[in-house]
């Protein structure tokens, strides 16, 4: 017997969101259209990595969006802005050296690297807030000390990069599926010495939300 959301036979999804966590699916203010749905990974790579596969298989989506919040290391955002991603990098998968960091790509491994095959997001002039196409950064561990964060991304000023935690995971997931993808995140947060004050979630997601829903209308998939 099939579940009560699942697809007749032969039919397909347009558009698959997919968030990490209930605070940014429970924030985010969209009508969404009919073939169109919404999803929660769960944090981290390995949660994201295997909802995504089992979201593809349940709803045979023709483009998934990551959407959510993220961290910000540049000079050029500020909080609530976006940013639209088409590579994601694993960038704290490796081995730390006296000499550096060595990346599994550096050592003969898998690659660290996932570019999307879709196009890059539209930016939308009517949006009160910056968009920008930059790299994301799937980490295991939130960059919550300035060391970490200059030595992680020091190369990345000015244009800046999105840190977050589910990216690379959700694109590889994609990849191995064959559907396009792309990822949007909100800024909530500088990466940088870690003070909660300084974080905005509710603006992230106002903005998010405002994105998307600009995003869905424009593709208002049928
Ligand atoms: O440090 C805390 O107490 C704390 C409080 C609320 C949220 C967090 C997170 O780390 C949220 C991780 C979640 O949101 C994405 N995200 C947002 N900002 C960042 C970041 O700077 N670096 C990495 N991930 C970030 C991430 O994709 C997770 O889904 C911590």
């Amino acid at each position: 017997m099939k579940p009560d959301n699942a697809l007749a036979d032969g039919a397909s999804t347009a558009i698959l969101i997919l968030v990490a966590s209930e605070l940014e699916l429970q924030g985010l203010t969209l009508t969404l259209p009919s073939r169109v749905q919404i999803a929660c990974t769960g944090v981290g790579k390995i949660a994201s990595a295997v909802e995504t596969t089992l979201q593809i298989r349940q709803w045979r989506p023709e483009l998934v969006i990551c959407a959510g919040i993220g961290g910000y290391y540049g000079s050029a955002l500020e909080l609530g802005d976006l940013a639209l991603i088409t590579r994601e990098l694993l960038i704290d998968e490796g081995v730390a050296t006296a000499g550096g960091f060595l990346s599994m790509e550096t050592l003969g491994f898998q690659r660290c690297t996932i570019h999307s095959p879709a196009a890059v997001p539209p930016v939308f002039d009517q949006l009160p807030f910056a968009q920008r196409h930059i790299p994301g950064a799937t980490v295991s561990t939130v960059s919550g000390t300035q060391k970490m964060a200059d030595e992680r991304y020091g190369a990345f000023l000015p244009a800046g990069i999105c840190e977050n935690m589910e990216g690379a995971a959700v694109a590889w997931a994609c990849q191995r599926a064959e559907v396009p993808w792309i990822g949007i995140r909100a800024l909530s947060n500088f990466v940088e010495e870690r003070d909660l004050e300084r974080w905005n979630i509710p603006l992230a997601l106002a903005s998010l939300s405002a994105y998307l829903e600009l995003f869905l209308q424009e593709y208002s998939p049928q």
